[in-house]
């Protein structure tokens, strides 16, 4: 069989840090691309998600960038769609030589109350995505996209790992209070119970900032072991994804055992995908 990762891969995780001056956030999110790619020789380069705003409801419609006809920056932005007037948290995916490959609309919208900690309610301002997002990098398989809140949703993971991603990317955002409860563990579950790869990106920590990043950008390999993480302060990780996922397969095999006799497949029916 094919293996999913078809060679190596150094995957950076840049943990920006971003403030209230989207040019200034734009320009630190080029040169730390720049960086991950000229210094440590990164295949695959991800920024965290919201990366040229300041998180928060309030920021989105003034920081948004209108897509088309052709995209005036790079990965996870508050987008604006013109013809809708409808704001979406969106992550572009683009090729070396900058042709977009994907764009994935955040499915499930942050609305969280814990009283006393946090609330945030996401859908006040901006509208969901409705479709999963996998894409196809010839020289190495295929990636699936998926945004912060959106790891909460098992499905999304376990649909596009069964279409044959070997890595689950999520740029990320969470905050003091689910990151320290939920963070790795998210990570470490959707590996576990996948056996790929995932990548999660968050911004830097900023204290002064009305949203507070948990930071911790970290890849969790096959076996759902975390292979590197940063801590809460600006930094790029750098990963090498080698081969592997068919070794975990092979020696814990749930993927040859599940039992489509007893319950259904999540990964067929109705799926809607980037089209
Ligand atoms: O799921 C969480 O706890 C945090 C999610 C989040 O911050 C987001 O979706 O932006």
């Amino acid at each position: 069989m094919a293996k999913l990762l078809k060679q190596p891969l150094k995957l950076a995780l840049i943990q920006l840090s971003t403030g209230a001056d989207k040019a200034a956030n734009l320009s630190r999110a080029r040169s730390k691309v720049l960086e991950a790619v000229h210094q440590h020789g990164a295949n695959l380069v991800v920024l965290p998600e919201c990366f040229n705003s300041p998180y928060g409801t309030k920021y989105f419609p003034k920081y948004a960038e209108t897509l088309l006809p052709s995209p005036p920056s790079k990965d996870n932005i508050p987008e604006y769609e013109e013809s809708t007037k409808n704001l979406y948290n969106t992550s572009l995916t683009f090729s070396p030589t900058g042709e977009l490959l994907a764009t994935h609309r955040k499915v499930h919208l942050f609305d969280i109350d814990i009283p006393g900690k946090i609330r945030f309610k996401e859908s006040e301002v901006l509208s969901p995505g409705n479709k999963l997002t996998l894409v196809d990098i010839p020289e190495y398989g295929k990636i699936a996209i998926a945004i912060c809140y959106d790891i909460r949703f098992p499905e999304l993971a376990m649909i596009a790992a069964r279409k044959g991603a070997f890595l689950l990317l999520y740029p990320g955002a969470f905050n003091l209070t689910t990151g320290a409860l939920h963070w790795e563990l998210q990570a470490r579950a959707r590996a576990m119970d996948n056996q790929v790869y995932v990548g999660l990106c968050s911004p830097a920590r900023d204290m002064e900032a009305e949203y507070n990043a948990w930071g911790h950008s970290m890849v969790v390999d096959p076996n759902a072991e975390v292979l590197e993480q940063l801590d809460e302060k600006e930094g790029i990780l750098v990963a090498d994804l080698k081969e592997g996922i068919e070794e975990v397969r092979k020696g814990i095999p749930v993927y040859s055992q599940r039992r489509f006799d007893v319950y259904p497949d999540v990964s067929e029916g109705k799926v809607r995908w980037e089209e």
